[in-house]
């Protein structure tokens, strides 16, 4: 591990959303691109500032990789990196917190309920805030199993210590992969090891983030059936995390998706940080919703 020394001065804010927490940096010309072992060091939560994932928050034009997203005219771009320094394609929790940073910095002027478009690696979303939470326009899902594997109700086979035997889980992407196992009480849920011994059968080449849940039944929400359900999350790059954005998208994707055309489109998501919003709408997109908290600015030494 490399020591923060090469950083000094280096100026970050820390958030979090349902307690993902990731450091934010603000790099409008794109002059401080970290390295992985530079995240890997700052997300140390020993010996580094600590957190789930790092982003750095670049103007599109002043960034390579951000071609595109400059092209469909999002001014800037979310480069997230989990607590490893792998890059990743989307992060929904930090989208929100990204918005509610540049706003902070004054990098960003929003009314309520105003979209802003965000270039991130899996391509442009919107995001707006409205009555003190953030909405990300999280855009298409992906079931790379087909119709087949939700028939089945299943593409992969999951072990982890403290579940018995082998689980069924559905794949999802959000762009990110993600793997979805439903258990069927809560007990199994909180016994269960999210360390790195959990084990997909058969592993995408890229990897996958894997989330355990259990539909708690229905409620109503301002007039409209929603579900509930709980979550737990071993995120790639970053092992178990108290929230997941994308994951809260995959888990109703595949709720929806094993339940059929009667399974509810609104479902509200526990996670051991807090509750996320996710709305699957008819066009094929989920939207999510949630809070976003900065919570210190802080200088390196
Ligand atoms: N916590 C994020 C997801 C971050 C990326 C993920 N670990 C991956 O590698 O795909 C979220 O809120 O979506």
């Amino acid at each position: 591990m490399p020591s923060l020394a090469a950083l000094s001065g280096l100026s970050l804010t820390k958030g979090h959303a349902t307690e993902n927490d990731f450091l934010l940096l603000a790099d409008p010309d794109g002059a401080r691109e970290l390295d992985a072992a530079a995240v890997a060091a700052l997300c140390d939560r020993r010996a580094g500032i600590g957190a789930d994932g790092v982003v750095r928050v670049v103007r599109s034009r002043a960034f390579a990789e951000a071609a595109e997203a400059a092209a469909h005219g999002a001014e800037w771009f979310m480069d997230y990196r989990n607590a490893d320094g792998s890059p990743a394609e989307m992060c929904g929790n930090a989208a929100r917190l990204v918005i509610a940073f540049l706003e902070d910095e004054g990098l960003l002027s929003l009314a309520d309920g105003e979209p802003v478009l965000l270039g991130t690696r899996g391509g442009v979303r919107s995001v707006w805030r409205s009555g003190g939470l953030y909405t990300v326009d999280m855009g298409p899902w992906g079931l790379p199993g087909g119709a087949e594997a939700v028939r089945r109700g299943f593409d992969v086979a999951v072990q982890a210590t403290g579940l018995e035997g082998t689980r069924a889980g559905l794949r999802v992407t959000m762009p990110n992969p993600h793997t979805v196992v439903a258990l069927p009480d809560v007990a199994e849920l909180d016994g269960a090891d999210l360390g790195p011994l959990v084990a997909v059968d058969p592993l995408p080449p890229e990897g996958t983030n894997v989330e355990l849940v259990v539909p708690l039944g229905e409620t109503t929400l301002d007039g409209e059936t929603a579900g509930t359900v709980r979550m737990r999350v071993q995120e790639r790059g970053a092992g178990e995390t108290r929230s997941c954005g994308t994951g809260a998208c995959a888990v109703a994707v595949a709720l929806h998706a094993w339940g059929g055309q009667e399974a509810p489109r609104l479902w509200r998501v526990q996670v051991p940080g807090g509750e996320l919003l996710v709305r699957l709408t008819d066009d094929g997109r989920a939207l999510l919703t949630g809070p976003a908290t900065l919570v210190a600015r802080l200088t390196l030494r």
